[in-house]
């Protein structure tokens, strides 16, 4: 793709910058699994019930969605209430430390095809910034030895200090893009999510790019990516090295 068209690019973390996708996939599906079992008269949950209702929406967000697929009700309770209770926002905490262990027992290493966009994308002047649900994201990016790279990173808790609804609404990437002064028009958003590419849709930016880690490229283009990869090292092109201009107006391929 040519990066010229753009001056800043707007990544989701979870999923295109890291593999924490998968480690959220993994802490939510033995947190609902075991609730499931415990509850009883249910089906199992599935990696389909991660994308499909959790993948890329802030915390409680996530387990009310898939609550309510399933018909349960639970009191929403707190952010502040303890894993072992019984409320949205204590599931939410239960499969908080399941993710946290496993990020700190087992660290994390960042894609290498994002890190090489990243280098790309610097040596082009392209800005960057991080658009995160998580409210873990700031510890994602220090752990993966990413946090240098970004002077803006709109996560959960910076989406909560200032009220700006999660994806799938388009605000945190709207937002990050104000931060980094750059028109929406000339970003591109990155995402893997389902929930983060109709985010993307939802506001006038210049392009989403789905990403795809297991969604599927088809879901991904019906949520409204315009182009979709499989890996972010994709999106690097030599530049063109005859300047239309230079073959009289008459040669460029357009
Ligand atoms: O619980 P956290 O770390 O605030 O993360 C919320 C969500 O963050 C998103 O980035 C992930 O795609 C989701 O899987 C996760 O549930």
């Amino acid at each position: 793709m040519q990066w010229d068209d753009y001056d800043a690019a707007l990544f989701d973390l979870d999923g295109v910058l890291t593999p924490t996708a998968e480690v959220h996939m993994r802490a939510w599906s033995r947190m609902f699994t075991d609730f499931l079992a415990d509850r009883g008269g249910q089906e199992p949950y599935t990696d389909e019930d991660y994308f499909a209702h959790v993948d890329g929406k802030p915390r409680y967000e996530g387990v009310a969605t898939f609550l309510a697929s399933r018909g349960i009700e639970l009191p929403h309770g707190d952010p502040s209430d303890s894993p072992d209770e019984l409320t949205v926002c204590g599931l939410g905490n239960r499969k908080n430390a399941l993710f946290n262990e496993v990020l700190h027992t087992e660290g994390i290493e960042p894609y290498a095809g994002s890190v090489l966009l990243l280098d790309h994308l610097a040596e082009c002047g392209v800005q960057v910034a991080v658009v995160s649900s998580s409210r873990n994201a700031g510890d994602v990016l220090r752990t993966a030895g990413l946090a240098d790279r970004f002077t803006v990173v709109v996560d959960g808790l910076v989406a909560t200090e200032h009220g700006l609804p999660g994806k799938p609404a388009p605000d945190t990437f709207t937002y990050a893009a104000g931060q980094l002064g750059v028109p929406t028009s000339l970003c591109v958003v990155l995402e893997d999510a389902l929930s983060g590419v109709r985010a993307g849709a939802a506001g006038d930016f210049g392009l989403v790019v789905g990403v795809d880690r297991g969604a599927g490229s088809r879901a991904l283009r019906e949520a409204g990516a315009e182009l979709v990869v499989a890996d972010l090292a994709e999106l690097i092109v030599a530049s063109d090295p005859v300047d239309p201009d230079e073959l009289g107006g008459e040669g460029g391929a357009g």
